[in-house]
């Protein structure tokens, strides 16, 4: 059986323009484990799960899922799901989740895959709308499919229940605790709650000019 996964950051720092927004900051996960992030506006939220992803340069320090796989670099484990939907307006909503699931390598999914997960946030029906014509909360749920069709272990979460009305956050809390329990990990930022234990909290403190 291979041996279950750990995520380790150590010494993060992260610039943004003149201000060093956080520094020294360290913490790890276990497999099935979950972070809450939480910190005042503008306290550095984005900005770390941004620099998780890959796509901001740390200052300091570095983020590792162990064992490490000297092929997959640390970005390729992980979903990003940001204030951005990435929903293309065009595309139909079908079209949009395998955009994404190419875009990630993912294996490739049959019709009905595809609509059992989009049916998971009560989708399905409309899987041949264009993207374009959903709603705030449906776009929401479009971008949070991503999760399900394309399997990540790391999943990075920047306030995932905005738009979403109060039963699709509760399918939204089903889904993380779900691949929680198949292994997975999940840091998520989040100023509502959310109904999920959370192994670790980080509160990022707003933090003066540096
Ligand atoms: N492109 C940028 N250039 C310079 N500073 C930036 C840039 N983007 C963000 N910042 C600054 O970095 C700091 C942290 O912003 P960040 O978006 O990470 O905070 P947050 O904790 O996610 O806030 P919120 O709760 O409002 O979403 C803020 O002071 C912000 O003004």
């Amino acid at each position: 059986m291979d041996d279950p996964q750990r995520l380790e950051a150590q010494d993060l720092a992260c610039r943004r323009g003149l201000r060093l927004v956080f520094e020294g900051l360290s913490f790890a996960l276990s497999a099935g484990e979950a972070l809450l992030l939480t910190g005042p506006n503008g306290a550095g939220k984005t900005s770390l799960l941004r620099l998780m992803a890959g796509f901001l340069p740390a200052e300091t320090g570095d983020v590792r899922l162990l064992p490490e796989d000297d092929e997959t670099p640390f970005g390729e484990h992980v979903h990003y799901i940001g204030h951005a939907n990435g929903v293309k307006a065009s595309l139909s909503v079908a079209e949009n989740l395998r955009f994404w699931v190419e875009y990630y390598g993912a294996p490739d999914l049959s019709d009905d895959d595809l609509k059992a997960h989009l049916a998971r946030f009560g989708l399905a029906e409309i899987a041949s709308l264009p993207a374009g014509m959903l709603s705030a909360g449906q776009k929401r749920k479009l971008a949070l499919c991503r999760l399900l069709a394309a399997p990540r272990p790391v999943w990075l979460l920047d306030e995932p229940s905005v738009s979403l009305d109060a039963a699709s956050t509760k399918i939204l809390a089903a889904i993380i605790k779900e691949h929680l329990k198949a292994g997975g990990m999940a840091i998520v930022a989040s100023h509502t709650p959310l109904s999920l234990r959370f192994a670790h909290r980080l509160d990022l403190r707003a933090r003066e000019m540096a």
